[in-house]
């Protein structure tokens, strides 16, 4: 799976925890700092072996992927780094997966600001954009948990 925002790593362990054991986590992150809190963690829980930290711009590492051939490889993908980049993030990681894998967007709700946003706010507009275009994506069905500040999964057609 590509996990896209690891901050300190809590959920990327949780994610590596239920995978089998020869599962993989591209786990994703520009600030070490973060990451440095909860990865101790990852290795206490017997997962180290499982996660590949790569501290870079998540769109580097993605586009990494797609040049080494790994299109249409992995089962899930979970989006929740910046959200000004989250419609690239979405179109790169809708061709690393498999048809019928599932991409996990967070936060579509933002707090409810995706309503009205305004004209400044960069980080709205993007999500408020991908939520519409997902709308009428034709690659893929969603669902739209409203729940915490909401989760859409898309499941690849
Ligand atoms: C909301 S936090 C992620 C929370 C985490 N998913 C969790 O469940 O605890 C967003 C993270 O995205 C990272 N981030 C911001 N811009 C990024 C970029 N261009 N590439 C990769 N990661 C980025 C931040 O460093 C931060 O750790």
């Amino acid at each position: 799976m590509i996990f896209l925002g690891v901050f300190t790593g809590y959920n990327t362990l949780n994610m590596a925890l239920v995978l089998p054991d020869n599962g993989r986590v591209i786990a994703c992150d520009i600030n070490e700092d973060y990451v440095k809190i909860g990865k101790p963690l990852w290795k206490e829980a017997g997962v180290e072996h499982k996660i590949d930290l790569r501290i870079k711009p998540a769109i580097q590492t993605l586009d990494e992927l797609l040049a080494s051939g790994e299109a249409e490889t992995f089962d899930f993908a979970f989006i929740d780094a910046d959200k000004e980049s989250y419609n690239e993030y979405y179109e790169k990681c809708l061709r690393l997966i498999k048809k019928g894998g599932i991409i996990a967007i967070d936060n579509v709700l933002w707090s409810g600001r995706v309503l009205k946003p305004r004209k400044d706010d960069l980080a709205t507009q993007s999500i408020h954009h991908l939520n519409e275009k997902l709308l009428r994506d034709a690659r893929v069905n969603i669902s739209m948990l409203p729940m915490g500040d909401g989760v859409t999964l898309a499941f690849k057609l």
